[in-house]
């Protein structure tokens, strides 16, 4: 089995580094292949995501994705920019599922920013549709304002669209999730203000009458927003768009104690898929070793479990990582009086000698 490995930008080779280590030491067969991608891709290659780099994700079993993302190159053309590789492999490898579930580990009930009684037992399941939205609509832009009192002034403009497919399909993997779970699904949208999500709430709801089994509630954005802070466990699976699910889950992050603790898997129809932290690159912490691998290390057994068959070196990992958080270990986001504060190749180590 071919795992393609993309570590990035910023903290990616750091995070990614650990969870390689990690998948080396399962006495596993895997042929693990790595390439440049965002900056990094354009600083070798003049692209974020290079062709090499395309085909090898797209010829692997899976990918192991880093983070990608360096503001020396925020005054890019847009196309060249580090950001483009990340949305670019889900477009061109039809990653349109995006799972990333908010647990709570029990210790790390007091890294919460949130009373331990809020979050304590904490398990939901954020499902983010990937590769529609506002962030792939056309046209976009900037163009002289037609109309209204700014007309003939620049404007900065964007489309928000979801075809019908696009929100059956992310619905059914929704309800599918919630039968494995409490069988509940809030489906999250704007539909009192945006035509996109008042279509995307009537599809949903559609979609729905083949799974009554499965509790269905609309919520809008802003109210979900309050109520992940207010009550996070009334929560099972929450199901939105692109823009939407990608702030909520950063929310979510923070119940789970970091964002350095939420790890994705970013799947097409067929259960090949892209695994990733949750967070971004991180410029303000890369290269002091100081960032939590915990996210890209629990990616990576996520990808065991959904796209390469190994669920029982997915509960490996998994156990490893509760044991070294047993054990006291916080990288400093996670930190508390009374552990043991690690860097990143520490907490590596870790979970490594963990595994069992
Ligand atoms: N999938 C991807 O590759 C993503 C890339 N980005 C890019 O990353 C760059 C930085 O974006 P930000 O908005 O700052 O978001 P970010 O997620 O990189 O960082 C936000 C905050 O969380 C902290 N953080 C993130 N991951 C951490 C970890 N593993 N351990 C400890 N602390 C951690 C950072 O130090 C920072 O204070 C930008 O260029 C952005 O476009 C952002 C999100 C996702
Ligand atoms: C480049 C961004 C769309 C990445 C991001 O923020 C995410 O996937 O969570
Ligand atoms: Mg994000």
């Amino acid at each position: 089995m071919k795992i393609a490995i993309l570590p990035g930008d910023g903290i990616g080779p750091e995070i990614t580094a650990q969870a390689v280590k990690v998948l080396n030491a399962l006495g596993e067969s895997f042929e693990l292949e790595s390439a440049d991608v965002g900056g990094a891709g354009y600083a070798a290659h003049g692209h974020p995501l290079p062709q090499g780099t395309l085909a090898l994700a797209k010829a692997a079993d899976a990918v192991l994705f880093g983070a990608v993302g360096d503001y020396k190159y925020d005054a890019l053309e847009r196309a060249l920019r580090p950001e483009q590789a990340i949305l670019g492999l889900r477009k061109e490898l039809g990653l349109f599922a995006n799972l990333r579930p908010a647990i709570l580990y029990p210790e790390l009930a007091g890294a919460s920013t949130l009373k331990p009684e809020v979050v304590s037992g904490l398990d939901i399941l954020i499902i983010r549709e990937l590769t529609g939205d506002i962030y792939f609509g056309k046209p976009r832009g900037v163009r002289e304002c037609p109309d209204g009192p700014f007309a003939g002034q620049r404007e900065g403009f964007d489309t928000m669209r979801y075809a019908e497919g696009e929100i059956r399909r992310i619905a059914h993997v929704a309800f599918q999730a919630a039968r494995k779970r409490d069988r509940r699904v809030t489906s999250v949208d704007k539909a009192n203000v945006l035509e996109t999500f008042q279509f995307w709430r009537d599809i949903v709801t559609d979609v729905h009458k083949e799974y009554q089994d499965v509790e269905l509630e609309h919520m809008y954005v802003d109210n979900a927003a309050m109520q992940l802070v207010r009550a996070p466990k009334k929560f099972d699976v929450i199901v939105t768009g692109n823009m939407f699910g990608d702030i909520l889950s950063d929310a979510a992050a923070m119940l789970t104690g970091s964002i350095g603790m939420l790890p994705s898997a970013s799947l097409d129809a067929n259960s090949k898929g892209l695994y990733e932290p949750s967070h971004g690159s991180a410029p303000d912490i890369a290269g002091k070793g100081v960032a939590n691998p915990l996210a890209t290390i629990l990616s990576a057994a996520m990808m065991l479990r959904f796209s390469l068959g190994k669920a029982e070196q997915a509960d490996r990992i998994e156990n490893a990582v509760k044991k070294v958080l047993a054990q006291g270990l916080r990288t400093p986001d996670i930190y508390e009086e009374g552990t043991t504060k690690v860097g990143t190749e520490q907490m590596g180590d870790a979970v490594l000698k963990a595994l069992g």
